[in-house]
This record gives structure tokens, C-alpha cells and sequence, in this order.
């Protein structure tokens, strides 16, 4: 079983600290949602778990293995990842765009093997792209960019993901269909942990929460556990009223 236990997490960078004593586990069947004002260490925590910021206190077991000591491609295959920023440095076709999340295996678009091609068709059904394969990308909306960097991460085959604001500046429809693939995904046997600033979509969809404030986590647990009307106050200085999962902010304190 892949899973990230990540302990004692520090992170400092020119002299500023932008992590500190952050522990946390991401295991099989878990959808995670890592919440946080901007700024609050989220994508650090992300960086440093994944051993591409070097960390200057903890440890982190990803699969087994010291993320450190990982090279990229070994990394890829134990966990797809998902940054916050996806530049598509020109325009490909979908196919070919998927096709690179097999870099995990050594393959390039153009290059595939068998077992590449399938895990790419597999992925690109799994996106709802079957239609759109040989389009170019910058010919989609946001909606469907979305889904190809989604099927790209897939297309890796790996048995965690981590998506850092997958859903960031989409409408509620496409903001569920994602959710409803990554949902699919952990249901599949995957983990996931994904950056949402939506928290009634975190709360919908996420069986743990982790909460992010000023470099540390200040929480975490289930929805049930750890979604109150004080933490959204104290996390992101708004009133909030909450009945179970079910979220309704109604302005900032
Ligand atoms: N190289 C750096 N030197 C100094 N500060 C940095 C550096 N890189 C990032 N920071 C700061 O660290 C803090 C945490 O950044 P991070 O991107 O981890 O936050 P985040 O929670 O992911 O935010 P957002 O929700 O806006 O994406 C920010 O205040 C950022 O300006």
C-alpha cells in the first residue's frame, strides 16, 4: 500500500519560514481536502511533502521511500501531481497532452508502447475526452483544460494524487465534474489530497480536512470533526453557519 507520512514538516526560504511542525498522512481511500487562506503554506506543504522544496526539519515516507531521495520519475509513479500552475507551453493535441503524464514510465507522445497507449485511452475515458482526443488544446474551454491536466495526471497510473486548486476559476458544474472524477478515483482505491478555497465543495466531497493557517496545520480531521463555525472564523475571519456537511458563508467578521 502507497501512502505519504509526512512528520515535523519545516520549510524556510530568504530568511522567512513558510512551514512549521506540519504532520500529516495521505493513505488509500482518503479524499483530503487541504484548506487555508491564500498565503497560508498550502502549496508548500505540497512542495515540501513531494521533496521538491528541501525541507529543513522532518521526515517524509512516500511509499517507502525518503521523498528526497526519489528521483522524478520514480516520484510520478507513486503519486501524480497536479501543480497550481499548468502551463501548456503550446498548443498540442489532447492525445498527445495526456500521453505526456506516461513520463512517469519513460514513454513521450509519439513513442508510446501498448501499455502507455491503453493507460492513455483509460485515462482520457476516465476525463470524459474520448470526443475531444485529436482537438488542439488551446481550442477547449476551461472546463474541458481541466479535465486533460485531470487525465494527465492519471494517465501516470499511480496510486496517489495531489492537486493543488484543481478546480480553481471553473463554473459549479465543471467544479463537480472534477470533483466527481477525483471522487471516483479514491473510490477506485486511490488517495487523494486536493487544495480547495471552496469549502462547501471540500465539505461535500472530502472525508478529511486538513486546515492551513500561517505556515502550520491548526487542524485536522473529518468534516464532522473539525468543520465549525469558530474555525471558519478563526481560519479565514468569516461567519459561517453550519448543519453537518452543509456550508453557507455569510460574509466576512
Ligand atoms: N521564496 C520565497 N521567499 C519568501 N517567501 C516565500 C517564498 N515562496 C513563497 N513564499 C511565501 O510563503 C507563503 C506561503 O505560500 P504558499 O504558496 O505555500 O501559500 P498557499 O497557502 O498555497 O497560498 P495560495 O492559496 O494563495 O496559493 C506566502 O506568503 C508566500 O509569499
Amino acid at each position: 500500500m502507497t501512502e505519504i507520512i509526512a512528520k515535523n514538516l519545516g520549510l524556510t526560504k530568504d530568511g522567512a519560514t513558510l512551514l512549521e511542525g506540519a504532520c500529516f498522512t495521505l493513505k488509500p481511500g482518503q479524499l483530503i481536502a487541504l484548506l487555508g487562506p491564500n498565503g497560508a503554506g498550502k502549496t508548500s506543504l505540497i512542495r515540501t511533502t513531494l521533496g521538491m522544496e528541501k525541507r529543513c526539519s522532518g521526515t517524509v515516507n512516500l511509499g517507502g521511500t525518503d521523498s528526497e531521495a526519489l528521483s522524478p520519475m520514480e516520484r510520478a509513479r507513486r503519486v501524480a501531481y497536479l501543480p497550481q500552475q499548468r502551463p501548456l507551453a503550446w498548443p498540442n493535441s489532447v492525445r498527445d497532452v495526456v500521453a505526456l503524464g506516461r513520463f512517469a514510465y519513460g514513454a513521450a507522445p509519439g513513442r508510446l508502447n501498448p501499455k502507455d497507449a491503453k493507460a492513455v485511452d483509460t485515462a482520457l475515458e476516465l476525463c470524459d475526452l474520448t470526443e475531444l482526443t485529436t482537438r488542439h488544446t488551446d481550442t477547449l474551454s476551461g472546463g474541458e483544460v481541466a479535465r486533460v491536466h485531470c487525465a494527465r495526471a492519471f494517465a501516470a497510473e499511480a496510486p496517489l494524487l495531489i492537486a493543488d486548486e484543481p478546480v480553481a476559476a471553473l463554473d459549479p458544474r465543471q467544479q463537480f465534474r472534477i470533483m466527481n472524477i477525483i471522487q471516483a478515483f479514491v473510490d477506485r482505491g486511490g488517495g487523494a489530497l486536493v487544495v480547495l478555497h471552496d469549502i462547501p465543495l471540500a465539505a461535500k466531497y472530502a472525508s478529511h480536512l486538513i486546515w492551513m493557517q500561517d505556515s502550520r496545520i491548526a487542524a485536522e480531521g473529518t468534516p464532522e470533526q473539525t468543520l465549525t463555525a469558530q474555525r471558519m472564523a478563526d481560519i479565514y475571519g468569516v461567519r459561517a453557519r453550519i448543519d453537518g456537511r452543509k456550508v453557507e458563508i455569510e460574509g466576512a467578521i
